[in-house]
C-alpha cells in the first residue's frame, strides 16, 4: 500500500467537471467557461477551498465530492505523530469554504468518520482516496436513478417542454447532473420538445454553463433573461420547471440558486409542475425548516460588473444572496435517487428520509 494510488470513476457519462488523477485533482475551471476550456491541477487541501469559494468547481454535489478529494489529498500530505491533525485542519478549512450546500458537510462528515477508523497515516492515505472516489461514483449512480423516477413523475406521453434555472449537469455533479440530467434523460427518449434555460443572474450559470453543456452534447435549447420566464410560462407550452437543490430542509423547504423561489411562485400562478431534483446528500434532516438555511451573500462586483466591466455606477450599494428558500407548500415533487416526496411536508420527508 505503500504509495499505490487510488485512481478516479471508470465510467463517465459526457462532459466532467473533475477528474481524479490517484495523486492530484484536476478541475475545469468554470469561470472561465464558455471561452476557454482550462483544468487546473491541485495537490493540497488549501487549493482545493479556494478553488470552491472562488467558484473554479461550483454546484452542490460538486463541491461535496471536490472537498472529498480534498481531504484525500490532505492525507497524502500528512506525516508523523500529526498526521490526524493535519487531515482535521482541512477538514476545517475545507468546511469554511462555502456555506449553504449541505453536500459539502455531509462529505466531509463521511471523511472524518474514515479517518476516525484508521489506525496510521498510511492506511488514512489509502481509505480517504477510496471514500472520495465512492462519494463521487455513488452520486453518478444516483443522478441516473434520479432521471428515471423523475420521468415516471411526468409522465410524458409525448415530447414535453421545460423550463430550468442555473446549472445543474454535469459540471455541478459527479456526472449527468440533477435536474439536467432529467432533461438528458428525457432528450435521450426523446421526449424533450424544448428546454428554456434561464440566464441566471448575477453569475449567469445558464448561459455560460448550461447552454453550454447542452450545446456541445448536441441537446438544443433555448437561452432566456431571467425576467422572461413570467412571459415564456404563460404561453402554455412548458409542463415543468426543473431545478437542483443546494440544501433541502426537514420540513421540505428548498434552498437553491437565486431566482428558483421567484419560480416556484410562477409555476403555481400559471398551473405548471414545479419540480426539485437532488440526491439525498443534499437533505438536511437536522434543519426544521429553510429558515434555518445559512444563505451566502457574496461581493457586489458579481452585480456590478461582468468579467471586470462596470454594469452599474461605481460603488453603487448592492445585495447579492446567492440563493434563496422556496416553501415546501410551492414544490409538486422533490425527486432523490432513494425516492419521489409529492407535496412535501415534514411527514412525507420523514417517510422517506427517516
Ligand atoms: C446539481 S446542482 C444544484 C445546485 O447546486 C444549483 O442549482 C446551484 O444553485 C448552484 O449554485 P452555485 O452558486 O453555482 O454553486
Amino acid at each position: 500500500m505503500a504509495d499505490s494510488p487510488v485512481s478516479g470513476p471508470a465510467r463517465a457519462v459526457g462532459t466532467v467537471a473533475l477528474r481524479w488523477h490517484g495523486h492530484s485533482l484536476e478541475l475545469l475551471d468554470q469561470r472561465l467557461l464558455p471561452l476557454e476550456e482550462q483544468w487546473i491541477a491541485l495537490d493540497d487541501a488549501d487549493g482545493v477551498a479556494r478553488s470552491i469559494r472562488d467558484m473554479v468547481v461550483r454546484g452542490a454535489p460538486a463541491i461535496g465530492i471536490s472537498a472529498a478529494y480534498g481531504m484525500a489529498l490532505a492525507a497524502r500530505q500528512a506525516r508523523g505523530e500529526q498526521w490526524r491533525d493535519h487531515i482535521r485542519q482541512a477538514l476545517k478549512v475545507l468546511a469554511a469554504s462555502r456555506p449553504t450546500a449541505v453536500n459539502l458537510f455531509w462529505a466531509l462528515q463521511r471523511m472524518e468518520q474514515v479517518v476516525e477508523g484508521c489506525a496510521t497515516a498510511e492506511q488514512a492515505r489509502h481509505r480517504l482516496a477510496e471514500e472520495a472516489v465512492a462519494i463521487h461514483e455513488e452520486d453518478m449512480a444516483a443522478n441516473l436513478a434520479m432521471a428515471e423516477h423523475a420521468v415516471g413523475v411526468m409522465q410524458p406521453e409525448q415530447p414535453l417542454s421545460v423550463l430550468t434555472h442555473c446549472n445543474t449537469g454535469a459540471l455541478a455533479t459527479g456526472g449527468y447532473g440533477t435536474a439536467l440530467g432529467v432533461i438528458r434523460r428525457l432528450h435521450e427518449k426523446a421526449l424533450l420538445s424544448k428546454v428554456y434555460a434561464d440566464e441566471t443572474r448575477p453569475w449567469l450559470q445558464g448561459s455560460r454553463l448550461t447552454a453550454w453543456e447542452l450545446s456541445r452534447e448536441g441537446i438544443p435549447v433555448t437561452l432566456n433573461a431571467d425576467g422572461a420566464a413570467a412571459a415564456i410560462l404563460a404561453q402554455g407550452d412548458v409542463r415543468w420547471v426543473v431545478v437542483g437543490a443546494d440544501r433541502i430542509t426537514a420540513n421540505g423547504d428548498v434552498a437553491n440558486k437565486i431566482g428558483t423561489y421567484s419560480l416556484a411562485v410562477l409555476a403555481r400562478h400559471h398551473r405548471v409542475g414545479f419540480m426539485v431534483v437532488a440526491p439525498s446528500s443534499t437533505v438536511d434532516m437536522q434543519l426544521p425548516s429553510g429558515r434555518d438555511i445559512p444563505i451566502e451573500e457574496r461581493e457586489a462586483t458579481e452585480v456590478r460588473e461582468v468579467r471586470g466591466v462596470a454594469l452599474a455606477p461605481a460603488g453603487v450599494d448592492v445585495f447579492n444572496p446567492v440563493f434563496d428558500v422556496t416553501p415546501a407548500s410551492l414544490i409538486d415533487a422533490i425527486v432523490t435517487e432513494k425516492g419521489v416526496v409529492r407535496n412535501p411536508g415534514p411527514e412525507a420527508m420523514k417517510a422517506l428520509f427517516g
